[in-house]
């Protein structure tokens, strides 16, 4: 195992989630290790003290941290397979945007919807709605957000779809009729071997979520 780079994660992690799909889209083998919120390792304070939040991939003993800038990481470091980025530098713009509105728009609501309850998790309905239907029009007719390639928004995205179920059973809404065409979307990435082997059970995500749940509400 020496010298693999390392990633401190934590499995229902929508943003750890992210790195292992770069990771494994490059076919970059690493050491995974689990972290415990209750109890986080020392290679975590020490790797991001600023947050003490994983995904951190420590590459050749230098931590890089925040789930967006660990995927822009893997694919400048290995640059030679799957590109996440197109080269047209309006494009990249555009890339870094609909991740950025994945972190600032679709995050929050998601979160409403399975976290909360009552009149917040109503807004958070009506919030995640518009905004996923905002990225389905920008998915339009292309196979990927990046085209007829795999890239940095499918990525930045891809990983709340083993949340779906669970964004189903509490918000109490079917987000296929709502979206069909980010399910179909969602359902062609679930066919690279770099998704469905980074993305839990969507049922364990379920159980993981009415847990919080329990003991948050
Ligand atoms: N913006 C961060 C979010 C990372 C994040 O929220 N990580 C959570 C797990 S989902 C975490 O490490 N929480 C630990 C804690 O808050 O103590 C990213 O994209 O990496």
């Amino acid at each position: 195992m020496a010298n693999l780079p390392i990633l401190l994660d934590y499995w229902p992690s929508m943003f750890g989630m992210r790195a292992r799909v770069a990771l494994r889209e490059k076919g970059v083998e690493f050491e995974y290790r689990e972290e415990d919120f209750s109890n986080k390792s020392p290679l975590l304070l020490q790797s991001n003290p600023i947050h003490k939040k994983i995904p951190v991939l420590v590459h050749n003993g230098k931590p890089v941290c925040e789930s967006l800038n660990v995927v822009q990481y893997v694919d400048e470091a290995w640059p030679e397979k799957n590109p996440f980025f197109p080269s047209d530098p309006y494009e990249r713009a555009q890339a870094r945007f609909w991740a950025d509105f994945v972190d600032k728009k679709f995050t929050d609501a998601q979160f409403k919807v399975w976290g909360k309850k009552g009149e917040e998790q109503e807004a958070g309905k009506k919030e995640f709605i518009e905004a996923v239907k905002i990225l389905e029009s920008e998915l339009g007719d292309k196979p990927y957000f990046g085209g007829d390639s795999f890239g940095y928004v499918d990525i930045s995205l891809i990983t709340f779809s083993s949340w779906f179920q669970a964004y189903e059973k509490f918000g109490n809404f079917s987000i296929e009729s709502e979206s069909p065409k980010l399910i179909a979307w969602a359902k062609r990435c679930m066919e690279k071997e770099s998704v469905s082997k980074s993305l839990p059970d969507s049922e364990k995500i379920v159980a993981y979520a009415a847990e919080y749940r329990k003991n948050n509400l």
